[in-house]
């Protein structure tokens, strides 16, 4: 039984738009996503999302919820990714280039869905209206899902 690999995901909101990354390299390369990686050993995970925030965007998030739990399982591969979704409405700093990821704010009304995971138009807009949310998601490659659950919950 292989442990699930713990990884954090963080969207810095305001009232009218989000903070995405464009990922310049590795997992997700070429995709818009919030900002996010590894829980290393020794740190809790809202360290490691306020760590990974820092340095991949340059912000200090100052109120983090959790928000949402996502656990992808792609075909062929046994380990399988938990995904711990954050937001953060108070922030210091300026959005900052990294080497990992290109920030850019998008209206709420335009996220460029075609260039995101293709299970992110399924949950974000759970995420956008300030629901709690929890899922699974089976991919065939990086492209296709082949089936999921989604659900809304009171707590996570
Ligand atoms: N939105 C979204 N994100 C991820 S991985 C996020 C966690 C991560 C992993 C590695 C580097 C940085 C961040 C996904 N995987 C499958 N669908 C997905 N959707």
């Amino acid at each position: 039984m292989v442990a699930n690999k713990l990884l954090t995901l963080v969207f810095v909101r305001e009232p009218t738009r989000i903070l995405l990354g464009l990922k310049k390299r590795g997992f997700g390369m070429g995709r818009w996503n919030g900002f996010g990686g590894k829980v290393e050993t020794g740190e809790t995970i809202i360290q490691a999302a306020l760590r990974e925030l820092q340095e991949e965007s340059g912000l200090k998030a100052k109120n983090l919820q959790e928000v949402g739990l996502l656990k992808f399982e792609f075909v062929g591969d046994p380990q399988l990714l938990e995904v711990h979704v954050f937001t953060s409405s108070e922030y210091e700093g300026k959005p900052t280039e990294s080497s990992e990821m290109k920030p850019q704010w998008y209206d709420i009304d335009s996220i460029p869905f075609d260039k995101m995971w293709p299970d992110d138009k399924w949950w974000f807009p759970l995420l956008l209206k300030g629901s709690k949310f929890s899922g699974y998601f089976l991919f065939e490659g990086h492209d296709d899902v082949l089936n999921y659950t989604l659900e809304e919950v009171d707590s996570l």
